[in-house]
C-alpha cells in the first residue's frame, strides 16, 4: 500500500471527496440553526469507511435548499466543524437532481431507458435539465477551486458529476482527478440513446482514473467509448490521441466492524430480543431498500406471493419485513413505484393475512442504525431482488450481522454484489417470479451445515474487502496513474539504440540479460497453421547458446509459464529460469527451487481449470496453459473478435464461480486471460533472483550491464523500473536512496549496494515489445528486433570468447533480416576485434 505521508514535513496527503450528497444531511431546527444527520444510501455508507490516511474534506450538497446568505453562512460553519464544505444550488437543484440526474441519467445507467420528453413543460425538456446539470457541475467546480491546494487529490463520485473532471482540468490540468461510478454502467446500445452522450464521455476521459464496481460495468464503459467516440480501448484503459485514461475495477465494501460491534451492544441485543418475541414461531425474511424502481421491490413481493400460493404450510410461519427507505420523492417515477408497491402489499396481505398476522410488514421509512443491525441479525433470509444495482451494500451489511445466525442471502444476479457474494448466496433472476419463489423456499429449508458453509465464504469476503480497502485501492491507483502519466508525458520511449547496446555490452565485464518468454523468444505467432505448441524461435538457438555460455554473461528467462514448459524448451541451455513469475527458480545446474508461500490458497485452481477447458473447447485455436499456481488462456490464434467475446464470458464465469472469493490476480492481456495466485510481480521477483544469482555465482565484480526485454503485462512492467531506479539511485547519496521511492519493490532494492549492481554508466537497456505506453526506456516493434539484437550480442560474445568462431552459423540464422545480414557480412570482411563495434555500419 502506498504511504501518503509526506515524510519531509509530516503532513498527510490532502484529499477532497466530492459527491452530490454530503455524508450528513442538515435539518432545520430553528432560525439559523441546524441538526446534522447521516445521509441515507450506500455511497455515504461506503465513504464513511474510507481510510483515515488522508487529510479529507468533503464537498457536496447538505440535503437542504438554502436561499439566504446568512443561513448559508451559519450552515457552512456547522459543516466546517466536521470537515464538510457545502455546495448550494439555489433554483437549479430541481432540474439538476430530480431532472437530469434522477429522471434521465439514473434510468439510463440502470437499463431502464429514457423517459418521454415533455415539450409542454419547458422546465422538463432534456435541454433545460442538461443545462441545469452543467450549471450544477460548475457550482461544484467553483467550490473546489476555492478550497483546492496544490497537490490535493480530488476524488469525484457518481453520475451527478460527470462534467466535473473536464471543468477541473480546464481550470488546472495538473489537478489529480479520479472519478468513481457507484451505479452500473449500461451497455453501449442503451447509453447511445442519451442525447448528450459524447460530451459526457469526453469529459470523463479527461480524468486520470475512472473506477467502476465490477468488470462488467468497466468493460461496458470502455466499449461505449470505443463505439461512440472511436477511441481505443486497451487493457490499461482508454487511449485517445496518446492520452491514457485509466479504467479499473474497485468493488466497494462496508466497514464490517461497525456492524459486528453494533450487534454486541446491549441496546441492539435488547432490540433483537424484542424482535424475536414479536416474530416468535415465524421465520423472518428481510428486505431493506430505498424505494427505488431499480430495487425490484414489486418483483420481490410477486415472488413472495407465489411462494405463499404454492407453499400453504408456510403461510403462517413466515413473515416478510420490508424497510422501504423514502427517496427522490419529487421524481414522478418514484411516486409511481411507491403506489405500485403499496397496491401489492395490500393485495398480498389481503389474500394471505389474518386478523392476528400479516405476511408482509412494510415500512415506508428509514430506521436508525442500531435497529437496522438488530433486524439484520435476527433475519433468517435476506431478500435482494434489484433489477440492476451498482453494488448493494445491504447484502454486505446483512452478512456482517449474521455471525451468530448464519442466515441465507438470496441475491439478484443483477446486483454488483452478485460478483463478490455469489459464491455464498442463492442467486436469482428477479424477473423470474418462479425462481424467486423457489429460492425463498430453498433458503428457508436450507440445512444448518450448508448455511454455515455459505456464510463463512461470504463473511470472509465482507471482512477482507472493506470500504477502507476500496478507498485505499482507488487512491493508490490514482497516485500511481498520475506518476505514470507524468512519466509518460516526460518521456516517450525511444527506439532501441542498437549501436549503444552493443558497444556497452562489449565493454562490460559482468552482464545480465533478462528475457521474457512468450511473445519474446517464441516469436510472433501470426500464422494460423502454426503448431500451437510453444517453441523457441529457431532463429535464436545459436545466439542464445553463445550468450549462455559466455562466462561474463548471465541469461535469465522470466516467464509466467510453468516449470515444465520452460524446462522442455531451455533444458539444454546454461540459463537461469524463473517459472510462474519467479515462484520457481532454476539455476544453471538445472535444479529448481520453490518460492511458493506456505499459506497460498490454491483451492480455486480445479474449478478455474474446468472453466478454461470449457472455453478452450469452444474457441477454435485457443489454448490454455496450467501450472501449479496459475492458468493462462490464450486466443492469439483464434478469431480475435470471437476470442475477445469469449474472454469476457470466461471472466464472468470465473468471477461468478471459482475465483469469486479467491486471492488471485486476474490479468487480461491483449489476447489472453490469466489467473494467478496472488503473487509477486516480475519487478519484485527479480530482486530475489538477483540475490540468488549473486550468491550462486559468488559474484565478485558488480553486474555492470543489464539488458531486459519482454512482451510483459502492465503489472509486470515494474521489472523495467527496478533497474532504472538503480541508475538514478547511484547518482544520489546512500542516505537519500533509502527513502527514494515508497513502493515495496524499491525497498527491496535498496539492499543492492554498488558492489552488486553498478549501472551508473547508463548500462541499462529496458526494451518493451510493441507497447505504445510502457515503463521501459526503449520500444521495439516486434520480437524480431529482440532476436536481432541478441544475435548481434552473440556475435560480440563469440568473437571475444572463441578464436575459431564460425560466422556462417550466425549468418545462417539471420537470413530474414536484411540489416543484420549486412552487418554480419561486414564483420566477416573485417575480422572484428572486441570493442570494435563502434566502427560497424549499422
Ligand atoms: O443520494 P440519493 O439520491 O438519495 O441516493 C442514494 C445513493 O444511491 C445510489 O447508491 C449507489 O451506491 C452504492 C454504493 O456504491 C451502491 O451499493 C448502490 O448499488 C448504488 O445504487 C447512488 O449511486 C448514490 O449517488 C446515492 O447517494
Ligand atoms: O433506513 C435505512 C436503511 C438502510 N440505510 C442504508 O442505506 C444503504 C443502502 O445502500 P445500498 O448500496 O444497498 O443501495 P443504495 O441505496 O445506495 O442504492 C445501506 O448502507 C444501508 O445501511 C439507511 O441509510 N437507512
Amino acid at each position: 500500500m502506498v504511504s501518503y505521508d509526506d515524510e519531509s514535513c509530516g503532513k498527510r496527503q490532502r484529499l477532497l471527496v466530492v459527491a452530490n450528497r454530503l455524508p450528513v444531511s442538515a435539518k432545520r431546527t430553528g432560525e439559523n440553526s441546524w441538526s446534522l444527520e447521516m445521509s441515507p444510501g450506500g455511497l455515504v455508507s461506503g465513504l464513511l469507511g474510507v481510510a483515515t490516511e488522508f487529510e479529507t474534506k468533503w464537498v457536496g450538497w447538505p440535503g437542504v435548499d438554502v436561499y439566504d446568505v446568512v443561513e448559508e453562512k451559519a450552515l457552512s460553519e456547522s459543516l466546517a466543524e466536521i470537515k464538510c464544505i457545502p455546495v448550494f444550488f439555489g433554483e437549479v437543484f430541481d432540474q439538476y437532481y430530480n431532472g437530469y440526474c434522477n429522471g434521465i441519467l439514473w434510468p439510463i445507467l440502470h437499463h431502464l431507458g429514457l423517459p418521454q420528453e415533455d415539450h409542454n413543460d419547458t422546465n422538463k425538456t432534456f435541454q433545460t435539465q442538461y443545462d441545469a446539470y452543467k450549471k450544477a457541475n460548475r457550482k461544484f467546480r467553483d467550490v473546489i477551486i476555492e478550497n483546492y491546494e496544490e497537490g490535493d487529490l480530488v476524488w469525484i463520485h457518481d453520475y451527478h458529476l460527470m462534467f466535473l473532471p473536464q471543468y477541473l482540468k480546464e481550470y488546472n490540468k495538473n489537478i489529480k482527478v479520479g472519478w468513481f461510478l457507484h451505479s452500473p454502467f449500461p451497455s453501449s446500445e442503451v447509453f447511445k440513446t442519451l442525447p448528450s452522450r459524447s460530451e459526457l464521455l469526453r469529459s470523463l476521459l479527461t480524468a486520470d482514473l475512472l473506477g467502476f464496481h465490477t468488470y462488467d460495468f468497466a468493460s461496458h464503459f470502455v466499449s461505449t467509448c470505443t463505439r461512440i467516440l472511436g477511441v481505443e480501448g486497451t487493457p490499461e484503459g482508454i487511449v485517445d490521441h496518446g492520452k491514457v485514461t485509466r479504467v479499473a475495477v474497485f468493488p466497494i465494501g462496508i466497514d464490517p466492524n461497525r456492524f459486528i460491534k453494533a450487534c454486541e451492544l446491549p441496546e441492539v441485543r435488547q432490540q433483537m430480543t424484542e424482535l424475536k418475541e414479536r416474530f416468535a414461531g415465524k421465520k423472518v425474511i428481510l428486505g431493506v431498500d430505498r424505494l427505488d424502481m431499480i430495487k425490484g421491490i414489486p418483483q420481490k413481493f410477486l415472488g413472495f406471493e407465489k411462494f405463499l400460493e404454492e407453499n400453504m404450510d408456510w403461510r403462517d410461519k413466515v413473515v416478510l419485513v420490508q424497510i422501504a427507505v423514502p427517496t427522490r420523492n419529487s421524481v414522478p417515477e418514484y411516486r409511481k413505484v411507491k403506489d405500485q408497491v403499496h397496491g401489492l402489499v395490500g393485495r398480498i396481505n389481503g389474500r394471505f393475512g389474518s386478523v392476528s398476522s400479516l405476511p408482509i410488514h412494510h415500512l415506508d421509512c428509514s430506521v436508525d442504525f442500531n435497529f437496522l443491525c438488530a433486524l439484520y441479525a435476527i433475519a433468517d433470509v435476506m431478500l435482494v431482488t434489484s433489477l440492476r444495482d451498482g453494488m448493494n451494500l445491504v447484502s454486505y451489511e446483512f452478512i456482517a450481522c449474521q455471525e451468530a445466525k448464519k442466515g441465507v442471502l438470496v441475491l439478484s444476479e443483477f446486483a454488483g454484489a452478485a460478483q463478490s457474494l455469489g459464491a455464498g448466496a442463492i442467486l436469482v433472476n428477479p424477473w423470474d417470479v418462479t425462481e424467486v419463489s423457489s429460492a425463498i423456499k430453498e433458503a428457508l429449508n436450507m440445512p444448518a451445515e450448508e448455511r454455515e458453509k455459505r456464510h463463512r465464504v461470504n463473511f470472509q469476503y465482507v471482512k477482507t474487502h472493506s470500504a477502507k480497502k476500496w478507498g485505499n485501492d482507488f487512491m493508490s491507483e490514482l497516485h500511481d496513474t498520475f506518476s505514470e502519466s507524468d512519466m509518460k508525458i516526460k518521456k516517450i520511449p525511444l527506439g532501441l539504440p542498437q549501436q549503444d547496446v552493443i558497444q556497452r555490452y562489449s565493454k562490460s565485464n559482468n552482464r545480465l540479460i533478462i528475457l521474457g518468454f512468450f511473445g519474446t523468444l517464441t516469436g510472433p505467432m501470426n500464422n494460423h497453421n502454426e503448431d500451437l505448441d510453444l517453441k523457441l524461435n529457431p532463429e535464436l538457438k545459436g545466439a542464445l547458446k553463445a550468450l549462455c555460455n559466455d562466462p561474463k554473461t548471465t541469461v535469465v528467462v522470466m516467464s509466467r509459464s510453468g516449470k515444465n514448459i520452460l524446462e522442455k524448451i531451455f533444458g539444454e541451455y546454461n540459463i537461469w529460469l524463473a517459472a510462474e513469475n519467479g515462484m520457481f527458480l532454476r539455476d544453471t545446474s538445472g535444479e529448481w527451487v520453490t518460492y511458493i508461500p506456505e499459506n497460498m490458497n490454491l483451492d480455486w485452481v480445479d474449478g478455474a481449470k474446468n472453466v478454461f477447458k470449457y472455453f478452450t473447447d469452444r474457441t477454435p485455436r485457443s489454448f490454455f496453459e496450467a501450472s501449479e499456481t496459475s492458468l493462462v488462456w490464450n486466443y492469439e490464434n483464434a478469431d480475435v473478435e470471437f476470442g475477445r467475446a469469449q474472454a469476457r464470458d470466461l471472466l464472468q464465469y470465473l468471477w461468478a464461480g471459482p475465483i469469486s472469493n479467491a486471492s488471485v490476480d486476474v490479468v487480461r492481456g491483449k489476447h489472453s486471460v490469466e489467473v494467478h495466485a496472488m503473487s509477486e510481480t516480475k519487478g519484485v521477483a527479480v530482486g530475489r533472483i538477483l540475490e540468488e544469482i549473486v550468491r550462486k555465482n559468488s559474484v565478485t565484480t558488480p553486474i555492470d550491464y543489464v539488458f531486459c526485454s519482454g512482451y510483459f503485462l502492465e503489472k509486470d512492467e515494474d521489472i523495467y523500473t527496478f533497474f532504472k531506479s538503480e541508475i538514478v539511485s547511484s547518482k544520489v547519496s546512500q542516505e537519500t536512496r533509502s527513502t527514494f521511492s515508497s513502493s515495496n519493490h524499491s525497498l527491496k532494492k535498496k539492499n543492492f549496494s554498488s558492489n552488486v549492481l553498478d549501472l551508473k554508466k547508463g548500462n541499462y537497456f529496458s526494451v518493451a515489445i510493441g507497447q505504445a505506453h510502457t515503463k521501459a526506456r526503449y520500444v521495439v516493434d516486434s520480437s524480431h528486433d529482440v532476436v536481432d539484437i541478441l544475435q548481434k550480442l552473440a556475435v560480440v560474445t563469440t568473437a571475444a570468447t572463441s578464436d575459431s568462431f564460425s560466422w556462417s552459423e550466425v549468418y545462417l540464422t539471420r537470413k530474414r533480416n536484411a540489416d543484420s545480414k549486412r552487418w554480419i557480412h561486414c564483420i566477416n570482411r573485417r575480422e572484428l576485434a572486441v570493442g570494435d563495434t563502434e566502427l560497424i555500419d549499422m
